[in-house]
């Protein structure tokens, strides 16, 4: 059992945690026994960060005060805003200008230490200023100067505003909102597992984020988002129809984004919410584009029995055409996704290092074995 070899770490328990549960089979996520469903329509962003810092959801005035929190902590020092610039300048890919700005705000931060007080307060400092950072990036790139935070928004409204400089209208806001809480946690996903294994070294939590964001912005993770659209922007500019793309795709040997999962077997009831989501707003606004291509994308290959087989939409299918219907540029959605899972990343870390054991799995080595040593000047 020891030497069994699991690639991909697939199916392995590694640790046990209260934080959330995918069931793969049924299609089921839930965030301390809240099915996703219930708090994505019913809860706000900073609720559910709420229930996976401190294990409950809030009252009313816990809310407050953590809001108030939260609010307290969205300025970002002028350095990194200015590094921010230097990366945009460089034409720097925003979930790399993230990556770095995360790490350096752990320059600004008073604290330190490994305590779970110390890990949650630098986590509420993290979580608050990432929007910060995300809408600098996007508005110096455009040209035009950073909009300081306003305090009396929402996270979510917050961020639109920051980015756009106008506040944006309810559907927005709430659109936004409930896609934040969708993405906010999902088991040991890759990202949280990089995260964790970082503190599982009991280092700081800006490490276990930076490294989360790394590990999120790769195509077969967090990257996917940003890949389905780009599909669909191809399809539009090659009139191509939907289907034909996929057959061409598939019969290059290619990957359909935003499909197939590690854990879930059938749909992820992510997708569904968010398919639901891009439903409303399409049918509102009268553009059914995206709403049509992705269905007719899905409906191929479930009857190409793919789905039936596992391959099912993941909740990087429908997420993009949300944000786009949001005016949100397309390299921007795999950032909004860390700004999201950088809570459930904390969480974890947190959840971890209070019963903390070291990560430290093994390979089963392949190499050569006795090899002579022969010094340089005789190779
Ligand atoms: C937030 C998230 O991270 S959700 C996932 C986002 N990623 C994507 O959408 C990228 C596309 N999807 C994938 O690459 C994969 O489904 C993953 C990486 C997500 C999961 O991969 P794994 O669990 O390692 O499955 P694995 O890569 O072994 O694939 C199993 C089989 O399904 C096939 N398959 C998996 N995903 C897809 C896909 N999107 N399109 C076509 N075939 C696929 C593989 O080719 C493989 O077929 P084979 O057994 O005939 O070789
Ligand atoms: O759980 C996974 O492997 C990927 C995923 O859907 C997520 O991180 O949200």
């Amino acid at each position: 059992m020891a030497d069994e070899l699991k690639r991909g770490l697939e199916g392995v328990l590694v640790a046990e945690s209260d934080l959330s549960y995918v069931d793969g089979e049924v299609g089921k996520l839930v965030y301390r026994g809240y099915d996703i469903e219930d708090l994505a329509r019913g809860a706000s962003y900073e609720e559910v960060l709420y229930l996976l810092w401190h294990g409950s959801l809030p009252t009313a005035a816990e809310l407050d005060a953590f809001t108030a929190d939260l609010v307290a902590e969205r300025d970002v020092d002028d350095d990194v805003i200015e590094t921010v610039r230097a990366l945009a300048d460089a034409g720097e890919r925003p979930m790399a200008a993230l990556r770095t700005a995360t790490s350096m705000l752990s320059a600004y931060d008073p604290d330190d230490g490994d305590s779970e007080e110390t890990t949650l307060t630098q986590g509420r400092r993290i979580t608050a200023k990432i929007p910060t950072v995300l809408a600098a990036f996007e508005r110096v790139r455009q040209g035009n100067e950073p909009v300081a935070p306003d305090p009396d928004l929402s996270h979510a409204g917050n961020f639109l505003y920051m980015l756009t400089g106008t506040e944006p209208d309810p559907v927005s806001e709430e659109t936004f909102d409930m896609a934040l809480t969708l993405h906010a946690d999902h088991g040991l996903n890759a990202s949280t597992f990089t995260a964790m294994v970082i503190g599982s070294t009991m280092a700081d939590v800006y490490s276990g984020v930076t490294g989360g964001i790394g590990a999120l912005s790769g195509p077969l993770h967090g990257g996917a988002n940003q890949d389905v659209m780009e599909v669909l922007h191809e399809i539009d500019a090659s009139s191509k129809d939907p289907v034909q793309w996929v057959k061409d795709t598939r019969d290059d040997g290619g990957r359909i984004p935003g499909f197939g999962h590690r854990v879930y077997k059938v749909k992820d009831p992510r997708a569904k919410i968010l398919e639901e989501k891009l439903r409303d707003l399409s049918e509102s606004s009268g553009d059914t584009k995206w709403l049509d291509y992705t269905t007719a994308i899905e409906e191929h290959l479930t009857d190409q029995g793919l789905v039936e087989k596992g391959i099912a939409p993941n909740v990087d299918f429908y997420s993009g055409s949300v944000y786009d219907s949001l005016g949100i540029p397309v390299d921007m959605y795999t950032p909004i996704f860390a700004m999201s899972r950088a809570g459930g990343w904390i969480a974890h870390v947190a959840e971890y290092q209070e019963d903390n054991r070291l990560i430290r799995p093994r390979a089963r080595y392949t190499g050569p074995e006795n090899a002579e040593f022969v010094p340089i000047d005789e190779r």
